[in-house]
């Protein structure tokens, strides 16, 4: 990458595009919805269940102009799913401040382990143990949907319940691999604990992107 483009990139004006793809929401509460996703490379949290892990190293995927970003997904769809890799990683201004001048219902999937940039419709954070969500997150969080692998995650979806605001939905995800395992678990746990909702990954049942 020449230096005039990594600062492009620090600026967010470029960012590492890993995909886009028009699908349907798989996950929480807009499950169902179409959207187009934008899959931003580069995160450094390191979730050993995490389903994209090619999404990790940046430098994999190619600094795009944002937009050509906005250009592609305004062909598809009023709704935008900014996803990743973490996208917080990167200053989400000037991409959130583009699509929203194309009036866009702009979405965020992030673990909320980075500054908080940009301006959104809606954030869903699913807080991870190794890198905890910045305190500013917790207060505009839309929904919480915290990931089962297994039992102790009950145990911290309690403690970042905790921290959320008072209108943030409540998930709970089984994590892929450990859902024959973790589901009936959680269905129990909903059932004693209402103020909790689940959540399923529904793209994966329905061989979706
Ligand atoms: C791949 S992450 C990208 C966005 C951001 N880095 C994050 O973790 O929120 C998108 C969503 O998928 C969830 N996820 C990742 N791997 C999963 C798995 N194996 N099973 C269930 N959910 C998973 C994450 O917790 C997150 O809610
Ligand atoms: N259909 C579909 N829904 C999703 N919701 C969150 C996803 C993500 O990877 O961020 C995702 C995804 O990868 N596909
Ligand atoms: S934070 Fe998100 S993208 Fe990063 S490793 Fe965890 S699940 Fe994967
Ligand atoms: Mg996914």
């Amino acid at each position: 990458m020449t230096e005039e483009v990594q600062k492009l990139v620090n600026k967010g004006v470029m960012l590492p595009l890993m995909e886009e793809f028009y699908t349907i929401q798989g996950e929480g509460y807009h499950k169902g919805t179409a959207a187009y996703f934008i899959r931003v490379g580069g995160c450094d949290v390191g979730c050993h269940w995490c389903d994209v892990k090619e999404s990790w190293n940046a430098e994999l995927h190619p600094p795009t102009p944002i937009g050509k970003i906005v250009e592609n997904a305004a062909k598809y769809s009023k709704t935008i799913v900014i996803t990743g890799g973490e996208p917080l990683t990167w200053n989400m201004n000037p991409l959130t401040e583009m699509l929203k001048a194309q009036g866009m219902q702009i979405h965020i999937e992030t673990s909320g382990a980075y500054k908080l940039t940009g301006t959104w419709d809606w954030v869903c954070l699913s807080p991870k143990k190794m890198k905890l969500p910045t305190e500013e997150v917790y207060k505009v969080a839309s929904e919480l949907k915290v990931i089962v692998f297994n039992k102790d995650d009950f145990r911290f979806a309690e403690e970042q319940a905790a921290k959320v605001n008072k209108d943030c939905i409540l998930y709970l995800q089984p994590e892929w691999s450990k859902r024959e395992k973790m589901s009936p678990l959680i269905v129990d746990y909903v059932m004693q604990n209402p103020q909790w909702k689940v959540s399923l990954q529904t793209h994966k049942y329905l061989n979706i992107p």
